[in-house]
């Protein structure tokens, strides 16, 4: 049992990493098992001596429920089985078979202390409650569960609680998972909560936040995206001998050692900020660019505030033309006027490694983002929702997807940032940020983003590390600022999380 680490798995990829496992001479009866056997042992470390009620479904995710039942059953555990339906695929079969107990119906299921949800993993097709209903666009678009996992709709026994196929309203099953889960003292999902989808972060059905949910081989991205990421609680990685590689990466503490012994200023990185009508904003992501551990931090600005450590200029072409600038940020509190336009089109011609931010970012739509494009100089773009769908269009893929293909159009590392933030380069790299504080929802903490990231670029990082870097120091920071901090907490607490290194 590991932490949240590592690759992120979609529900395609993740069957080909089964299927190249079974072509290695697994089989999809041995690979349940090991399922089986390491939430059996999971959730006996959880338990202790509490009973356990197993909710199944029909597919492999159920199989897993029935090994793992029988396993904590063998242990001397007091464990219950209910089923939602019948087991449809083989190994579901032989783990049912091989299960000693009864199995109830679901919906008579009395609750125990310990739930485990085994009703549905990568498999899940459509909301819970509604079987015969087709899947919402954007997860037809998506393909890879849908396409390859819909089924014909199974006939649905009326015992099992759900809306029949004769349209008899029958107990919803997400009552009854809410109810069974409100009964229980620890609520444990296996692979995904069931009514998440596996691939874009979407919540199908009003299923309950469980306490842990113990991912199969690898996280998918619905452990990472919300809303579906919220349900899960915490999270844990099961290895059942499955090897998984992708593209996609839970991000993860970066290496930053500390300065060498013969450190200058400049070697630690100069960043240079332009700033606009409300030069707060840039003065917060300067404050942020040096206790991220920038050496040198210049203020292009007009006004005198802030620590005495900010260096002050007004700004001017000659400014920003200085070599010694490892990175020039520019965005937070800019303004959208001539003045921003004309600051902003003087940026986009020097070939220092840049940072977009903010209002910078509603100015590239169109010809300048085409011509950014075409840059071969470091270039980092953090958008929040709004700012990305006024850049790239509003869409209802998923983040990873939308970040992807942004970064492919913008040619730069794209920071797709929210409660789920996505980094993605031109190349398909994807780090995916999780649990972030929810107390970041505060005005400023972007400026102390964009700041943070400028200051791992301009330290000679290259731009899909620098901005990874940049979110965990931010993150991390937060973590460490508590409860309803203020922006300005925020960059003071990044000197700490930089000291975590
Ligand atoms: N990834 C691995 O290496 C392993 C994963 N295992 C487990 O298997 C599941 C995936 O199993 P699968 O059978 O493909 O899917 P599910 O069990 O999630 O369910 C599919 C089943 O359910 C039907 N269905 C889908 N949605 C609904 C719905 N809303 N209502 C009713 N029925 C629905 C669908 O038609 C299928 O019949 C994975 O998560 C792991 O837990 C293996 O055990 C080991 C290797
Ligand atoms: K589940």
């Amino acid at each position: 049992m590991s932490p949240l680490a590592g690759p992120i798995l979609t529900a395609a990829e993740i069957r080909g990493a089964e299927a190249s496992a079974m072509a290695a001479g697994a089989t999809v009866d041995s690979l349940m098992e090991r399922a089986g056997q390491q939430i059996a042992v999971a959730v006996r470390r959880l338990a202790g001596a509490n009973a356990i009620l197993v909710v199944c479904g029909p597919g492999n995710n159920g199989g897993d429920g029935y090994v793992a039942a029988r396993l904590l059953r063998e242990a001397g555990l007091k464990v219950r089985v209910a089923a939602l339906a019948e087991p449809k695929t083989d190994a579901a079969k032989a783990a049912r078979a091989a299960w000693p107990g009864g199995v109830e119906p679901v919906a008579d299921a009395q609750p125990a202390s310990i739930l485990v949800d085994a009703l549905f993993g990568t498999g899940l097709a459509r909301p819970l409650d509604a079987p015969d209903v087709p899947l919402p666009s954007s997860q037809r678009k998506l393909g890879s569960q849908a396409a390859s996992a819909e089924q014909p709709p199974q006939e649905t026994p009326a015992s099992a609680g759900v809306m029949a196929r004769n349209g008899a309203a029958a107990t919803p099953i997400t009552a009854k998972l809410r109810a069974l889960a409100q009964a229980a003292t620890l609520t444990i999902a296996i692979d995904l909560p069931s009514g998440v989808t596996t691939d874009d972060g979407r919540v199908l059905s009003d299923i309950p936040v469980f306490d842990i949910t113990l991912a199969l081989a690898a996280a998918k991205p619905s452990h990472l995206l919300q809303p579906a990421a919220r349900h899960c609680g915490t999270i844990r990685i099961l290895d059942i001998g499955v090897a998984t590689t992708s593209a996609a990466q839970v991000l993860t503490r970066p290496n930053l050692p500390p300065p060498g012994p013969d450190a200058h200023k400049y070697t630690r990185g100069m960043v240079a900020i332009v700033a606009g009508s409300m030069p707060g904003a840039a003065r917060l992501a300067g404050i942020a660019a040096m206790r991220a551990g920038a050496g040198y931090v210049l203020l292009l600005a007009d006004d005198h505030s802030g620590p005495d450590a900010l260096v002050h200029k007004p700004f001017a072409p000659q400014a920003i033309a200085d070599p010694r600038i490892g990175a020039l940020l520019i965005g937070p509190g800019l303004g959208r006027d001539a003045d921003a336009v004309a600051k902003l089109d003087a940026t986009l011609v020097t070939d220092h490694p840049l940072v977009i931010d903010g209002d910078a970012l509603h100015l590239l739509k169109g010809n300048r983002l085409t011509t950014l494009a075409t840059r071969d100089t470091p270039l980092i773009l953090t958008p929040h929702a709004g700012e990305f769908d006024a850049l790239f269009g509003a869409s209802d893929a998923s983040k990873i997807k939308r970040a992807r293909a942004a970064a492919v159009q913008a040619n730069a590392v794209i920071v797709f940032k929210g409660a789920d933030t996505v980094i993605a380069g031109p190349d398909g790299a994807v780090r995916v940020a999780p649990g972030a504080s929810p107390w970041l929802s505060t005005a400023g903490t972007g400026d102390v983003l964009a700041g943070a990231i400028a200051a791992m670029l301009a330290s000679g990082l290259a731009p899909l590390e620098a901005a990874s870097a940049g979110v965990w120091l931010h993150g991390e920071a937060a973590h460490r600022a508590g409860a309803a901090f203020i922006a300005d907490d925020l960059a003071q607490a990044l000197s700490a999380a930089r000291a975590t290194e």
